[in-house]
């Protein structure tokens, strides 16, 4: 079975996240792509949008999710105030590995005021390359970052 990708991004994120979507929906490795928001012209702010987007992966209607805004940064916040969800920004190869190897990660976000467009497609497109391996040395350690999270 394919991925379930949510796609989301703020005024200053919406052509990346739209241009990703596109990708997706051309991905054999995914069966879904939900578009969380905004579109094109809509302004609503960067905290909305990725919680909206962060809660379908933590209620289970999607696996993974790509976040954009203008720094990547603040809706990787937004994004980590939902229980359950580990979501970073990364804007090289290695992190965007790690993110998923290392952290578990189920989101990736990006900043559009940041990295290049085609940059920003290939990271994307790498994210699902990878799936966390619980035997790994790594999934103690998040164990330990999940059971800090509060009710
Ligand atoms: O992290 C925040 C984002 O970059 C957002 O797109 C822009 O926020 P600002 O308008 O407060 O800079």
């Amino acid at each position: 079975m394919g991925f379930r990708v949510v796609v989301a991004g703020d005024i200053a994120g919406v052509n990346y996240k739209d241009a990703i979507k596109a990708d997706l929906e051309n991905d054999p490795r995914v069966d879904e792509v939900i578009d969380a928001g905004v579109k094109q012209g809509e302004d609503v702010d960067y905290p909305h949008v990725a919680v909206n987007a962060a809660r379908m992966i933590a209620e289970g209607k999607a696996d993974r999710g790509i976040f954009v805004c203008g720094t990547g940064m603040g809706v990787a916040m937004a994004a980590n105030k939902v229980k359950g969800i580990r979501a970073s920004t990364a804007h090289d190869s290695f992190s965007v590995e790690r993110l998923v190897l290392s952290n578990n990660a189920q989101v990736l976000c990006l900043g559009e005021r940041v990295i290049g467009k085609e940059l920003a497609r290939r990271l994307a497109k790498e994210f699902l390359n990878y799936e966390f391996d619980e035997t790994s040395a790594s999934a103690a350690k998040v164990d330990a970052l999940c059971a800090y999270e509060e009710d």
